[in-house]
């Protein structure tokens, strides 16, 4: 649609917006929340067991997946200082992704990283709003074969990462930027039922 005005931007803007709030009210419905729920005590549970958390993704799913690693080994709320948790973005080092892509292939990456990283019991969190990014999908396979809990923030039809998650969030929409929108809220919303499962059953103390 062309945007030759003011208005027809603002117009623009309000649909995004209007696309964005009705995804997330459809996703109040059926079985989302359960979902979220059941993948928050899981992490919380391999937390509590010594494991970590993997995050992978492509683009802006690889920022998210910075972004929510983040919130473990740092601070997600203002209020609650507790001790750095354990959870990596695959996304971050340019070195390793350079060379893999220059030797092998780009594909192979996050799947090469689970497997010299990941050890069993720990869980791996694959962001891709199709479902088919290849790199995610190898890093999925790679995680089934080493023991791995293997979870995915999806989207669409959940695509072929699907069947390699034993849990997974599939948004119910194929356009990528409002799929985005609702990983980065689960993705808060699952980081966040992690730190208080832990809180609340004593693995870890807020400090002062
Ligand atoms: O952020 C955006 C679009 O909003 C893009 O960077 C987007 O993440 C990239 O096109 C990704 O390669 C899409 O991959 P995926 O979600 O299908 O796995
Ligand atoms: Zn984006």
């Amino acid at each position: 649609m062309p945007i030759s005005t003011q208005e027809q931007a603002e117009r623009y803007a309000r649909d995004l917006f209007q696309r964005s709030l009705a995804l997330k009210a459809r996703m109040l419905e059926g079985a989302y929340m359960a979902q979220l729920a059941s993948m928050g005590q899981v992490i919380a549970n391999a937390l509590a067991a010594g494991n970590k958390l993997l995050l992978c993704g492509n683009g802006g799913s690889a920022a998210d997946a910075q972004h929510l690693a983040a919130e473990l080994l740092v601070r997600l709320r203002s209020h609650i200082n507790r001790p750095g948790l354990p959870a990596m973005s695959l996304a971050m080092d340019a070195s390793a992704m350079t060379a893999c892509g220059n030797d092998y292939s780009y594909a192979a990456y996050y799947g090469r990283m689970v497997q010299a990283l990941g050890v069993a019991g720990d869980v791996l969190l694959g962001i891709t709003t199709s479902g088919r990014s290849p790199n995610v999908l190898h890093a999925l396979e790679q995680g089934r074969k080493q023991g791995l809990i293997t979870m995915g923030l999806l989207g669409g039809d959940g695509g072929p990462a699907l069947a390699l998650c034993d849990h997974a969030l599939v948004v119910p929409d194929k356009e990528t930027g409002r799929v985005q929108e609702m990983h980065i809220t689960a993705g808060h919303v699952l980081m966040e039922l992690t730190e208080e499962f832990l809180l609340t059953q004593g693995y870890i103390e807020a400090e002062g």
